[in-house]
């Protein structure tokens, strides 16, 4: 890497490796560097599966990647990091400070989940180094109606929780390839990756979504809504440790339960020699679909495009078993396989660094 030049850090930890690249900062944008997945081992992750815990760990990831490309701290413009579900937030990029620090390392958050180690360790570098670090469109993203907040039982409502950074990076993208600003598209997006989100963005607000470590469809990884009482008597049956639980519904569960395996290209090759399998991958693709309506509906009909996106949509199969349930709705499709998460923080960073966009403001916990 040129010494001369200057980068943007982003970290983007998941709950099995760690996304880290560095964008160039030019005159007026960004251009990616380099861009890895660094693997966490199974065995910490089984001795430390709680955030808090591999903080330590995901920091030093972080310093090998930059050492090892050759990049000296003082190269480093500002951090981008992503955001993880803190507590309810509008859309836009923040700079992290201490007291986000201090929420996530005290568990003032909304829920756990691994992206919350990117801001504690963001803001660590950001001080030891002298630079701003910033989070984007975070995981807790809440622009939901009303209406989508009440569930069945007054003390347990819906929340908001989202892939809120990569959702929003494709609606302007399509957005953009129709000439217009992501406040002009109404659209039902579906990232699925490890986890699925399905979405209902009415003018550039996403107004409902499932959440995937919650409800909706059963996922790659993820169990989805359960039958809610027979979910009970499970607990009250078995009594299972509250972790392993955790663990089953949100890792274990999903497609990887009945399959052994989380690499979809794998997944398949076994539904094509088992009739059993092949049936579990249907019923996926129908409940997505099935989500996608629901969405559709919120918006009344009123979505412009159905847009897929993350790891799962690479394959056609997938794409065309989600179709097959969702032609009737008689609307264009867009697909934006993987995702672009990473570019959507870098350029977050860029934009607040050089004050083109400005910085929304963290109010603390309420
Ligand atoms: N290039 C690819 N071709 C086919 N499938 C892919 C490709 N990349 C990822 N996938 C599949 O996508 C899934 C993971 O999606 P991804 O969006 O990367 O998940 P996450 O970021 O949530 O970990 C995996 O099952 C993997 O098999
Ligand atoms: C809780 C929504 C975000 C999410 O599930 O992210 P990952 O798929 O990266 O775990």
């Amino acid at each position: 890497m040129n010494r001369l030049e200057k980068f943007i850090l982003v970290i983007n930890p998941g709950s099995t490796s760690t996304k880290l690249a560095l964008f160039r900062a030019l005159e007026n944008e960004v251009e990616v560097a380099v861009e890895e997945n660094v693997s966490v081992p199974v065995d910490l992750l089984e001795q430390k599966p709680h955030y808090v815990d591999q903080i330590d760990f995901r920091l030093q990831q972080v310093l090998e990647f930059i050492d090892k490309h050759g990049v000296r701290s003082d190269q480093i413009l500002c951090i981008a990091s992503r955001g993880g579900p803190i507590k309810p937030l509008p859309a836009g990029t923040y700079q992290i400070t201490k007291e986000i620090e201090q929420d996530i390392m005290q568990e003032r958050i909304l829920s756990p989940h691994s992206s919350l180690i990117g801001p504690v360790v963001a803001f660590r570098l950001s001080q030891e180094w002298g630079v701003p670090a910033y989070f984007t469109d975070p995981v807790s993203v809440d622009e939901f109606i009303p209406e989508a907040k009440i569930s069945g039982l007054p003390e347990i409502p819906r929340y908001s929780a989202l892939h809120a950074l990569n959702l929003r990076a494709v609606a302007r993208k399509y957005a953009e390839s129709k000439g217009k600003s992501i406040d002009e598209l109404t659209a039902v997006i579906a990232h699925l990756g490890g986890g699925f989100s399905i979405a209902a963005l009415e003018k550039g607000k996403l107004i409902d979504s499932t959440n995937p470590n919650e409800e909706g469809p059963f996922q790659l990884e993820r169990a989805g809504s359960l039958p809610v009482s027979d979910f009970v008597n499970y607990i009250y049956e078995n009594w299972p440790d509250q972790k392993n639980l955790r663990r089953r519904i949100s890792g274990k569960g999903g497609l990887v339960a009945y399959f052994g395996t989380n690499d979809f290209r794998e997944i398949l090759k076994l539904a094509k020699e088992d009739k059993d399998k092949a049936l579990v991958l249907e019923s996926m693709y129908y409940q997505v679909a099935k989500y996608i309506a629901a969405m559709n509906a919120v918006l009344r009909n009123e979505a412009e495009v159905i847009i897929f996106t993350g790891g799962i949509v690479y394959n056609d199969e997938a794409v065309d078993g989600i179709k097959r349930y969702s032609s009737w709705l008689k609307k264009p499709y867009a697909i934006y396989p993987g995702g672009y998460e990473m570019e959507a923080l870098a350029t977050g960073a860029f934009r607040a660094f050089k004050g083109i966009e400005p910085l929304r403001v963290y109010g603390g916990t309420d």
